[in-house]
């Protein structure tokens, strides 16, 4: 993999708890572990190479922790990030508040980020309707004010899953359609020592 580029990165944001790290290996190893939680230290990182209209191209992922302890790490990683997934638990108003604090921290700090909010754990209404914590309209209205897209996602049955970091990963195409790539775009992961890895730290 020497020499590979990583053509857009990606970050993940919240709360700690919502399922950031779940998501990220569903769609990278289509998976769900299972087991007792472990929170993400600091921030863990994954390329992952796709198709989109018969082109390559290669997301670079960084699942940040979600404890408010990290809050100044995370910020780190979202810097220069083309995409940020901000996640909430469907059964937790308490974590959509803290998906507005990473919306409101995008728009002042990171302007060209595009914002993809994911309400995860979606299988937890399907089993219980009244778990569901904040209403899809209010969430509906909000993305909408903030020109963000909406997902809701289940990383135990893979719900919404590749069809999120696709329409990403389309929009990252879409846009560069749009626009002149110049030599020093991207992180050329031929200086890092490993490339497909998940760096210091989680769980
Ligand atoms: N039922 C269900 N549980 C989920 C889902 N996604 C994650 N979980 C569970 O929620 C807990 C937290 O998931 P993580 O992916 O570790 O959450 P995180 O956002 O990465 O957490 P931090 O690393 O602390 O920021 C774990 O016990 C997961 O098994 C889902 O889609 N459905």
């Amino acid at each position: 993999m020497s020499g590979q580029r990583v053509d857009a990165k990606v970050v993940m944001l919240g709360k700690e708890y919502v399922g950031k790290t779940s998501l990220v290996e569903r769609y990278v190893h289509n998976r769900f572990l299972v087991g007792p939680y472990q929170n993400t230290i600091g921030a863990a990182f994954v390329a992952k190479v796709m198709s989109v209209g018969g082109r390559t191209v290669t997301l670079g992922i960084w699942d940040t922790a979600g404890s408010e302890r990290y809050e100044a790490m995370s910020r780190i990683y979202y810097r220069g990030a083309r995409a940020a997934i901000v996640c909430y638990d469907l059964t937790d108003s308490s974590s959509f508040e803290r998906a507005k604090f990473w919306v409101t921290e995008l728009q002042n700090f990171e302007e060209n980020c595009r914002i993809y909010l994911c309400g995860t754990k979606s299988d937890l209404l399907e089993e219980d309707r009244k778990k569901r914590g904040i209403d899809f309209h209010d969430v509906q209205d909000y993305a909408d004010e903030i020109k963000a897209e909406l997902f809701e996602t289940s990383s135990k049955t893979g719900q919404s899953v590749d069809q999120l970091f696709q329409k990403v990963a389309e929009d990252y195409v879409q846009l560069m359609a749009f626009q002149v790539m110049t030599e020093d775009e991207g992180v050329d992961l031929s200086q890092k020592h490993s490339t497909y890895f998940y760096s210091c730290c989680h769980h």
